[in-house]
């Protein structure tokens, strides 16, 4: 290893949940972006404050893996934060996916021989490109719409390969104003919709990290839409059902994803022997996909699900379960699941859907206090998702089986579904 003009050359051993390679260097593990296993590069150390591992980013590939692939997206190559795998093998890229699951379920949910063995990571899709049914650019001081940038707050115009076709076609001319957020959703019927968000009000002050923290806050918060395109409500379509969904609301990013999770979801309850007349909780529920899939298809599956507790935070989602689900045995809460399971029916199967940062450990206590036959566990963050598994396992639930997918083709992102049993 040699250092020259603030850069070192690495040999990149092993990948990180998270899409970094894996480097070491005098005793301590270096993170490096953009780095593959199996390669050498020029890094620039972006991350040298904690005793036990830094941060890179890697600067030129010196010998470079033979899984790379000229890059799938354009505003990725030009620096925008979405496809950080676009130039990555996809197969190659659900193997390092899968690998990163294994190696969060060992170390964070402490998952050894008597688990199943980690999930593969499957696709969605024959295709990684053209997936992603909603999006959100920023828009410039020069009305121009883009991604932000993956280490900066610049806007990159060039077009993400991410999103289904026509999505974002002509962005600007939807008139968006300076400062706001362009929201763009496909309904199932391919129309593009499009939505205005109000500039996000952010306090000033208290350093990089809160104020980074405020900005994700405002940027999530209830803020005005003024609708550009299409309409207000988006129709999605999971089965023989449809929910009308605002164009700022909760829906899964890729096409395939509610038809193959409620699937899997039904399946591998059918799997583990749920049988009879249940009671279900659909936590995390938004417009209460999985609790239509419980219903809908659980006698297909040798199971009746009689009554379900739907619980959810966004106002938008749950008015749109609210129509859907009129005429079914679904009881609707909002609010937070924390807040609210203490009061449910008990059930036999609990769904918990929750969002990146996971159930915690709280709510994994609640659900296996309330002592479930059976839980669907699903997460979009390997680690928050091995975190709670590990939880369950404390609490007496075994993983019976388990699934993992690429729903974020192009990037390091998975979402993976186990099915837990006393
Ligand atoms: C990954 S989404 C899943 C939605 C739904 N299961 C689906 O597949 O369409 C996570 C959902 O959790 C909701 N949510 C986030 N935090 C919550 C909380 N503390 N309590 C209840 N719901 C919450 C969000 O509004 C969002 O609808």
């Amino acid at each position: 290893m040699t250092a020259s003009e603030g850069l070192v050359e690495l040999d990149v051993t092993g990948y990180a949940n998270g899409g970094a390679g894996i480097a070491r260097r005098g005793g301590r593990v270096i993170f490096v972006d953009g780095a593959l296993p199996g390669e050498t590069v020029q890094a620039q150390i972006t991350d040298d404050s904690h005793v036990a591992y830094a941060k890179a980013i890697a600067a030129t590939i010196v010998v470079p893996s033979d899984r790379r692939v000229a890059p799938g997206c354009p505003a990725a190559a030009a620096g925008a934060g979405c496809c950080n795998l676009s130039a990555v093998d996809p197969a190659y890229a659900r193997e390092l996916g899968a690998t990163a699951l294994a190696d969060v379920l060992r170390r964070i949910g402490g998952f050894s021989g008597d688990a199943p063995t980690a999930p593969a990571v499957e696709a969605l899709a024959e295709q990684s490109t053209g997936w992603r049914i909603r999006t959100r650019l920023a828009v410039g001081r020069d009305g121009r719409a883009g991604l932000r940038g993956r280490r900066s707050s610049t806007i990159v115009t060039e077009p993400c390969a991410a999103p289904v076709a026509g999505l974002l076609d002509d962005v600007d001319a939807l008139g968006a104003r300076p400062g706001t957020e362009l929201v763009l959703m496909a309904g199932a019927d391919g129309t593009r919709h499009a939505g205005e968000l109000e500039a996000a009000r952010v306090a000033r002050g208290g350093g990089r990290r809160r104020s980074a923290q405020r900005s994700r806050g405002a940027r999530s918060g209830l803020r005005a839409v003024r609708n550009l395109a299409g309409d207000d409500l988006v129709t999605h379509r999971v089965g023989a059902r449809s929910w009308e969904v605002p164009v700022t609301g909760f829906w899964q990013a890729h096409r395939n994803a509610p038809e193959t999770y409620v699937d899997a979801a039904v399946t591998m309850l059918a799997e583990v022997g749920v049988t009879g007349s249940v009671h279900a909780w659909d936590l995390y529920g938004g417009a209460g996909v999985f609790a239509a899939s419980l219903l809908d298809r659980g006698a297909a599956h040798g199971f009746t699900v009689t009554s379900v507790d739907l619980v959810d935070t966004d106002p938008g989602a749950l008015a749109a379960a609210e129509v859907t689900l009129a005429d079914d045995p679904v009881r609707i809460h909002r609010g937070a699941v924390a807040a609210t399971v203490a009061g449910l029916d008990r059930p036999q199967i609990v769904v918990s859907d929750p969002p990146r940062s996971g159930s915690g450990l709280a709510v994994v206590d609640a659900i296996t206090a309330a002592d479930p036959t059976a839980v669907v566990h699903v997460g979009c963050d390997a680690a928050s998702f091995a975190r709670d598994l590990g939880r369950f396992a404390a609490n007496g639930y075994r993983v019976r089986a388990w699934r993992a997918f690429d729903a974020f083709p192009m990037t390091h992102h998975i979402e993976a579904i186990a099915v837990l049993t006393r």
